[in-house]
């Protein structure tokens, strides 16, 4: 995570890939905050930080941002009524600029010359660096030290006559990745950058319009989905109904395809694709390109199951819970120290002993990314007596950071960046290790081979082919414009 207001030293820091943010608004509901708070327990996966939820009634906005998880700060009927109206927005935070700290939870609120407006992003611009330093400059005062600030300050001086084309004049000068959903007083306003890197839906509930991340979070309140916001498209709702501007320079499309490998919850459905669907496909390619003798497919829980039940599928090999996920510990708990840090992995999963004794394994899992979980479970694995284990990884090997809104570690952290596939077998520990080709993983999302002349996807943190300039850092996802330490909050420990 890189922090605009902070030396990389001072931002915190842990081992794991996180996810990202999810985004959700609401417009024409009664209880529209209740109805975005299940919204945002839906899209839970995608940030556990922080969550906030502004509505609006009509007259006045009300906003409750927390810490933690949603269920958390969200579930008792005295947060909810304090959010009276029918329009509502949320999110879900998992910083990706900006430390974990109450300034920077979204969705941010401004009071503007022409009204409230109310902002949440998933995503991550990767020049708000230089775009904040510009701002303060000419005079800005930011409230955080998050990128998303950025949008807030470039609509401010907008001489635009309207808050929707302010908007889109401030996101003309944001490079990277955007999905917006944003609430002023007459309606709420849905952007996707133009190359679509992060998801973005339209839904109906009952005659309102909802917008949200991801199609689980229709699926929680029976909503129907009504269709994905396209790239670089523009959806105002309000109340003369819905309106769609293509105000971008029009670009390829560039969907994150990790968000099919990992992020994304497997029951959504994105970019008119199953999540579940594909994850298994990209099972079944594994399947055929990296075969081996075995008795037994085991999945690391939880992102790895459907790409081993594919896996399962096109080898024949019986497919079997050999690892148990405690559901207590959430994708990215956090531990307190370095001694529980090291038990990290046992504290989320544990072997199945009568599924591994004696059997030939093959585990599966999505990614790798520092090693940590693969290592850990490859010794649970032989602990429990395993007579072979091989792993099986349902993705290229990841070499390079994330800009757009996934916090990966530097890139010197990433097992695949400092050694050979020999070099990460020993680490990791197995008797042999195999990744999904580039071509494979293409043909799993619908796509003859990976065509690099004719891209559709974001592939970066695979290939380090970086779809947008990246203005703030430099390649070993260092801050390139930072500015000097301001004030700083305790981060969430
Ligand atoms: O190599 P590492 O640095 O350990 O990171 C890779 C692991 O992290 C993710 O799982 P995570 O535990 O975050 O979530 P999940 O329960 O959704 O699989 C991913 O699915 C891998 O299992
Ligand atoms: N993960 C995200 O999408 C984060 C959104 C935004 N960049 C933030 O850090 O708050
Ligand atoms: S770099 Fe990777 S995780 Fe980031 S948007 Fe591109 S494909 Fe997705
Ligand atoms: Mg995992």
């Amino acid at each position: 995570m890189t922090d605009l207001a902070a030396p990389a030293w001072q931002v915190g820091e842990d081992d794991k890939l996180h996810e990202e943010c999810g985004v959700f608004a609401i417009y024409g509901a009664s209880h529209a905050a209740a109805v975005t708070a299940l919204g945002l327990h839906a899209l839970q996966h995608r940030g556990q930080e922080a969550a906030g939820i502004v509505s609006f009634d009509g007259k006045l906005f009300h906003q409750h941002r927390a810490k933690g998880l949603i269920g958390d700060s969200f579930s008792r009927k005295s947060v909810i009524e304090q959010l009276p109206g029918n329009a509502a927005l949320g999110h879900n935070r998992y910083a990706t600029t900006g430390a974990s700290e109450m300034r920077n939870v979204q969705p941010l609120y401004a009071d503007f010359a022409f009204g409230g407006f109310a902002l949440a992003h998933n995503g991550n611009l990767s020049n708000a660096g230089k775009l904040r330093r510009e701002l303060v400059q000419r005079g800005s005062i930011f409230q955080s030290t998050s990128d998303t600030e950025t949008i807030i300050h470039l609509m401010a001086i907008s001489k635009k006559k309207t808050i929707v084309h302010r908007l889109i004049e401030a996101m003309e000068q944001c490079e990277g990745a955007y999905s917006l959903a944003a609430m002023y007083d007459d309606g709420i306003i849905g952007v996707r950058d133009p190359l679509g890197i992060r998801p973005l839906v339209l839904g109906e509930l009952d005659g309102a319009s909802v917008l949200a991340s991801e199609t689980c979070a229709l699926d929680i309140l029976g909503a129907a989905y009504v269709r994905d916001i396209e790239p670089g498209e523009v959806v105002v709702i309000d109340k003369r109904g819905m309106t769609s501007l293509r105000p971008f320079k029009p670009r390829e499309h560039r969907f994150c395809i990790f968000e099919y490998v990992y992020f994304a919850r497997p029951d959504s459905t994105l970019e008119g694709r199953g999540v579940y669907d594909i994850r298994k496909r990209i099972g079944q390619e594994l399947a055929r390109e990296q075969p081996t003798p075995a008795d037994v497919i085991v999945p690391v829980p939880d992102s790895g199951v459907p790409a081993a039940i594919g896996y399962a599928q096109e080898s024949g090999i019986p497919f079997e819970l050999g690892i148990i996920r405690n559901h207590y510990v959430g994708r990215t708990f956090i531990e307190p120290t370095d001694q529980i840090r090291h038990l990290g992995v046992k504290l989320k999963h544990n072997a199945n002993r009568s599924m591994l004794a004696g059997k030939r394994v093959i585990l599966v899992d999505d990614s790798i990314v520092r090693g940590t979980t693969s290592t850990k479970i490859v010794a649970m694995v032989r602990q429990a007596g395993a007579s072979e284990v091989h792993m099986r990884i349902a993705s290229p090997p990841t070499q390079h950071g994330c800009y757009y809104g996934v916090d990966t570690p530097e890139r010197s952290k990433l097992l695949a960046a400092r050694h050979t596939l020999d070099e990460m077998a020993r680490i990791i520990g197995v008797d042999s290790l195999g990744f999904l080709s580039f071509d494979g993983l293409y043909r799993a999302v619908g796509e003859a081979k990976r065509d690099p002349a004719n891209l559709a996807f974001c592939d970066a943190c695979f290939t380090g082919d970086y779809p947008t300039p990246l203005t703030d850092y430099d390649h070993e996802n260092a801050p390139a414009n930072s500015l000097p330490g301001l004030l700083q909050e305790a981060a969430i420990s």
